[in-house]
């Protein structure tokens, strides 16, 4: 069995290449052609997504309509978890912010465990024993912050990342 994973975040797109349970590859797609490319040449015959972008964006249903076997969407309301969602509500949660909180109580199995995530957004999310997401805090990204801080001020230069960063 041949899979993709997608994790679509506000800036990029976080993929993963399976074979069986082997991550063959892995990286960050730019642009949807990216992920189409890596599609073409991997040829998956399955497709677990999780995406946080806006709802008008349908590429990712374009490019599962390639895949001929399942195309399951992880969905923070509905996904059956191997953890407890302790979140008050549950459908309006990021699913990156969940998929996270699975994929912590896998590594530390039975312990408490704060996840930072810095991408668009910078969240900080607890997983209480290794069973329970309890949620956290969302404060904006650095990106957005240096946006913010020359938007908002009279003198403050619009800072880019150095390519390293
Ligand atoms: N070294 C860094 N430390 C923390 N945040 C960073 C760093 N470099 C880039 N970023 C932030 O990460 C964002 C891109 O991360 P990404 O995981 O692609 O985001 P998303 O999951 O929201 O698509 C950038 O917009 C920027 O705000
Ligand atoms: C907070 C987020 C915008 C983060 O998005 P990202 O930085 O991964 O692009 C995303 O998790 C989201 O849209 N959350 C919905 C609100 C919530 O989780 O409570």
């Amino acid at each position: 069995m041949r899979t993709l994973t997608l994790d679509i975040g506000n800036t990029t797109v976080k993929y993963g290449c399976f074979e069986d349970d082997v991550l063959r590859e892995t990286a960050i797609a730019q642009t949807k052609e990216q992920v189409g490319e890596v599609v073409q040449r991997w040829k998956p015959t399955h497709v677990i997504l999780a995406s946080v972008a806006g709802p008008t964006d349908t590429w990712a249903a374009d490019l599962c309509a390639q895949v001929p076997g399942r195309i399951v969407e992880f969905k923070p309301a509905s996904t059956p978890l191997p953890i407890r969602n302790g979140y008050a509500t549950p459908q309006t949660l990021g699913a990156d912010r969940l998929a996270a909180a699975v994929g912590a109580a896998w590594l530390r199995p039975g312990r408490d465990t704060l996840i930072i995530d810095a991408g668009t957004a910078i969240k900080c999310d607890w997983v209480e024993g290794g069973h329970t997401f309890r949620g956290g805090s969302i404060a904006p990204g650095l990106r957005l912050r240096f946006q913010a801080l020359h938007t908002f001020t009279g003198r403050l230069p619009l800072l880019e990342m150095p390519p390293t960063c």
